[in-house]
């Protein structure tokens, strides 16, 4: 029985919010929803995979249009199925979708390309009839843990927020589960951070720590100044301090900031991760990566991306990706990834959870849906159907 690729749709959604972080704001932020629909039928129905970018890059309706999405339309369906012929190949569309496309630049499609991607591994999951998670733990010879760390990303900047309401937000974390909580630094001065950060240690106090993100905004000598400020309290990471390609001042902060860093969701491809963990001095006892597929060139890049680290002496466990979907919570289940970032309150629906999972001492627990398990978050599935079913 062959699976062919009948139609990939694709529309461009908001997913904006009235917030701020150091580099931007939100308020015009959008995502590619993207179904590639198969002639294959599972249980009476139609299998369609679907697919979306993570938030901070905007829509790619034009790449996919253009180039990535007429590509697989036209590809020969037979070179596009694995060996048995009964399913689709990833690896091989995903080969097909980057034909006649040079080396580098990577951030010009990568995203187009990983939303894609994502759509074709839920299609791959649901004709095997399995959760994607299950199908890479069988792929890759590992045990699959449903049980996957997820921290709460917020502390946003936005009009009219005062430390009272910050307070707020993180003890609404709490109260939902999350043991680790995210704030924004680097959108105030310094001494306003410092009071921010104080606030928000005094809330939440013993019971969870909390993350810092800069955002890429510092120079050296800020990220050093911010550094030396932070490393006097007991942070459970300090994130993206200076320019996602700056190699040289990450590795330069690791001299005034012994405690964990995190970085890498603006690198999009395993050679621009090779070149973190070659020149960047990130440390594979402590430090965090951050790479997201969705923005990246999909789970088949990411898989290299693993094999690049497994390389360099880097253990998955080090991985808590950006971007909180559930293409990485299926991922950290399968692959045994150390969480996943997760934004309780933003970038609905395409963020959070399939309905009924809830964070329990900083984890959720994966349910058994076919495919990545989009079809189990109601007001996500809503919008997936309406593209195409
Ligand atoms: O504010 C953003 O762009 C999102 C972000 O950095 C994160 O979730 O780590
Ligand atoms: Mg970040």
């Amino acid at each position: 029985m062959s699976v062919r690729i009948v139609d990939v749709c694709e529309i461009t959604k908001p997913i904006s919010s009235p917030i701020r972080n150091a580099y931007i704001d939100f308020t015009k932020m959008t995502t590619s929803l993207v179904a590639v629909v198969t002639d294959t039928v599972r249980d009476g129905k139609r299998v369609v995979g679907y697919g979306f970018n993570s938030n901070g890059r905007y829509g790619q309706g034009g790449l996919i249009r253009e180039r990535f999405a007429p590509r697989l339309k036209e590809a020969d369906p037979k070179t596009l199925l694995d060996a048995s012929g009964d399913n689709l190949d990833p690896d091989k569309i995903w080969a097909a979708m980057m034909s006649n496309e040079k080396p580098g630049g990577h951030g010009e499609r990568s995203v187009a390309v990983g939303t894609i991607d994502m759509a074709v591994w839920d299609a791959v999951a649901k004709i095997a009839g399995k959760p994607l998670f299950r199908l890479l733990a069988e792929r890759h010879g590992r045990q699959a843990n449903p049980r996957v760390f997820v921290y709460a990303a917020g502390g946003y900047y936005y009009p009219g927020k005062d430390l009272s309401a910050l307070r707020g937000e993180m003890r609404g974390y709490l109260d939902r589960g999350y043991n680790v909580v995210k704030m924004k630094i680097g959108g105030a001065p310094i001494v306003e951070d410092r009071e921010r950060i104080e606030a928000v240690l005094k809330e939440i106090g013993k019971d969870a720590q909390l993350a810092v993100d800069a955002n890429g905004r510092f120079d050296l000598e800020t990220a050093i100044a911010y550094a030396k400020m932070l490393r006097e309290y007991p942070l459970f990471w300090y994130e993206e301090a200076g320019d996602p390609l700056d190699f040289a001042l990450q590795a330069a902060l690791a001299e005034f900031y012994p405690a964990p860093m995190a970085t890498g969701e603006n690198l999009f491809s395993h050679q621009d991760a090779k070149n973190l963990i070659r020149y960047g001095g990130m440390r594979p006892d402590r430090d965090w990566l951050q790479f997201d597929c969705a923005l990246s060139y999909g789970l088949c890049e990411y898989q290299r991306t693993l094999a690049v680290l497994k390389t360099h002496g880097w253990s998955p466990s080090r991985c808590i990706p950006h971007g909180g979907h559930q293409m990485s919570l299926n991922i950290a289940a399968g692959l045994g990834l150390g969480g996943n970032e997760s934004y309780p309150d933003l970038f609905q629906p395409y963020g959070g959870f399939p309905d009924g999972v809830h964070v329990e001492n900083g984890h959720i627990t994966m349910p058994d849906l076919p495919g990545i398990g989009f079809e189990g978050k109601s007001d996500l599935y809503k919008e997936m159907k309406a593209l195409a079913a």
